[in-house]
């Protein structure tokens, strides 16, 4: 043991000698003035995290059961893209489902207006802060913005059962490929994913299965994970019955438990 060391804990760390600052966590916070590097420190962003994480389950608790939708930030209006995720938004929001987005413009926005046209339809966008000046496009009606791509991601995941990716850019293939990692990795269950635009995806799949699977890097029931088709109608149903397969397959999950444990009396 080195003697005539100084010694300081913090919380759950001990620190001694040269580590041993001048000043307590305690005298820095209550300290009026001074430098606000802290701001932009690790351990301060990490509470920033969190309070993304309270706000994000907080606001979405209540959501009805939601779809999310993915899709280029730069498909202009009036273009057949743009005409499809305003139908996708019609048409979940007639089968009962919120619909979630990016919140930004393009397919984002067709979506959100789909949703908003429907009586009673639910329209959400989770936006995401960017060093360009954005706006929540305006046909959200239920908007929260995210300082972290992570924690945004978290909640498009959490709080709907399916995801419908139209044609897009990084972005798109970004939340495309972490859908079904998750999915892969049974992380997320009866989670369907569908691909809008046979043309546009096609090459992808194509390549997705002589690369992918052809060589084994992924496996060959991998490919099943992803739907692909061009009818809104037939999007949505893959949605629904998914749902249904889900608390088909929650009933019976029920129903063996209590056949073991016996009927409460
Ligand atoms: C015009 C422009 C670049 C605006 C960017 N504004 C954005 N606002 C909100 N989410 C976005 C934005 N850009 C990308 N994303 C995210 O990434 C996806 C689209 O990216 P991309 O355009 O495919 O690569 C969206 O589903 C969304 O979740």
């Amino acid at each position: 043991m080195r003697a005539n060391r100084r010694e300081r804990r913090q919380g759950q760390a001990v620190v001694r000698g040269n580590l041993v600052p001048e000043s307590t966590h305690d005298q820095r916070l209550l300290a009026r003035q001074g430098s606000s590097d802290w701001v932009h420190m690790d351990p301060w962003r990490v509470l920033r995290i969190q309070a993304e994480f309270v706000e994000g389950f907080g606001q979405l608790a209540e959501l009805p059961r939601a779809v999310t939708v993915f899709g280029s930030a730069r498909t202009p209006e009036e273009t057949p893209d743009y005409e499809t995720g305003r139908k996708l938004g019609i048409a979940l929001a007639q089968a009962g489902f919120a619909v979630i987005t990016g919140g930004g413009p393009g397919v984002m926005e067709a979506a959100n207006r789909g949703a908003t046209e429907v009586d009673g339809g639910v329209s959400v966008g989770l936006g995401i802060e960017l060093p360009f000046e954005q706006r929540m496009n305006d046909y959200v009606d239920l908007g929260i913005e995210f300082r972290y791509f992570f924690v945004r991601k978290t909640m498009f995941v959490k709080y709907s059962c399916g995801f419908i990716a139209l044609p897009g850019g990084f972005g798109t293939l970004d939340e495309l490929f972490e859908s079904l990692t998750l999915v892969q990795t049974r992380k997320v269950t009866s989670f369907p994913v569908v691909l809008m635009g046979s043309e546009f995806w096609g090459g992808l799949l194509e390549w997705i299965k002589s690369q992918l699977a052809g060589t084994g890097k992924i496996a060959p029931q991998d490919l099943d994970l992803i739907k692909v088709t061009d009818d809104v109608d037939e999007a949505v149903k893959i949605i629904t019955d998914s749902e249904l397969h889900r608390s088909r397959q929650l009933d019976e999950e029920r129903e063996a438990a209590r056949a073991q444990v016996g009927e409460p009396q």
